[in-house]
């Protein structure tokens, strides 16, 4: 009887004991965030101070120690390219898959319009329910949009999918939850759980919904989650992949918590038309 107790205690221990690290991140600031204006599936690169921004990640993620087996992320470049400066700064080569189902959410027809504009022509209250609500789809992408031809040839989306029926023309969380949960648990969850150590380097909102399924945040908290852009965050994991300690980013307090707030304000630079 004993034995059996102290065998199922053994157990429980066990299961919530920290067995795996996690680290993520948001890509540098790209030249369209720079220029306050949504950006969704197109490809803007990243601008200088995103490089930067890459470059201080890599360092940080250098100084801590980090070693990788496998980095997964877009098929954007402000992804991509993020990865490879990090690599650089680590001098690592671990393996690095790249797939269409971590794309930042679709932004629909505000792709290309500056945030800011878009307020005083709908209302902020209205752009922030298309940037940070749950379910609220922005207006769909039609083929007369000046950016569809770019988005729908671009010859990444063509390399793992998107096919026709999958590719987005609007998409809220929810929809890129949808897409993003199970690359989640098909190919990254099943990497982490065989031990190996992995970085996942996305974009705001796919980000925000992994954060919602491995925090178990519901809808109403995650609205109110503001991911800044090359702040690695860690995460350490039991045997189910159930955090066991909140989020860490790395980086003070007060940096991170400045770098939130310039990713929820819409306030920064308008463009001249
Ligand atoms: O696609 C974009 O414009 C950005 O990556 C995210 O913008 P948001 O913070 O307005 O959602």
């Amino acid at each position: 009887m004993f034995g059996l107790l102290n065998r199922w205690l053994r157990y429980l221990r066990k299961m919530s004991e920290d067995c795996y690290t996690l680290v993520m991140l948001r890509h540098g600031e790209s030249e369209w965030t720079k220029r306050n204006l949504f950006c969704g599936w197109y490809d803007s690169k990243l601008s200088e101070n995103g490089i930067k921004e890459a470059h201080v990640a890599g360092q940080i993620l250098r100084d801590e120690g980090f070693q990788f087996d496998h980095v997964f992320t877009s098929q954007l470049s402000r992804a991509q390219d993020t990865v490879q400066i990090i690599l650089q700064e680590l001098g690592q080569s671990p393996e690095v898959t790249k797939s269409w189902r971590l794309n930042e959410r679709h932004y629909g027809d505000l792709t290309g319009y500056n945030k800011l504009q878009m307020a005083n022509k709908y209302g902020l209250e209205q752009v922030q329910i298309w940037r940070r609500s749950y379910d609220v789809l922005p207006p769909p992408m039609t083929k007369d949009h000046k950016y569809y031809q770019d988005i729908i040839t671009n010859p990444n989306f063509k390399i793992d999918g998107p096919n026709e029926d999958q590719f987005p023309h609007t998409e809220s969380l929810k929809e890129t939850i949808m897409r993003v949960l199970p690359y989640w648990n098909e190919n990254i969850a099943t990497e982490i759980k065989q031990g190996k150590k992995v970085l996942v380097v996305t974009h705001g909102t796919s980000l925000r919904g992994l954060v919602k399924h491995i925090e178990q945040l519901s809808d109403a908290e995650i609205m109110k989650l503001n991911i800044p852009t090359a702040i690695p965050f860690v995460y350490k994991l039991d045997a189910n992949l159930t955090p066991t300690k909140p989020r860490q980013f790395l980086c003070d307090e007060e940096t991170v918590s400045k770098a939130m707030e310039k990713v929820a304000s819409i306030s920064g630079y308008e463009e001249k038309q």
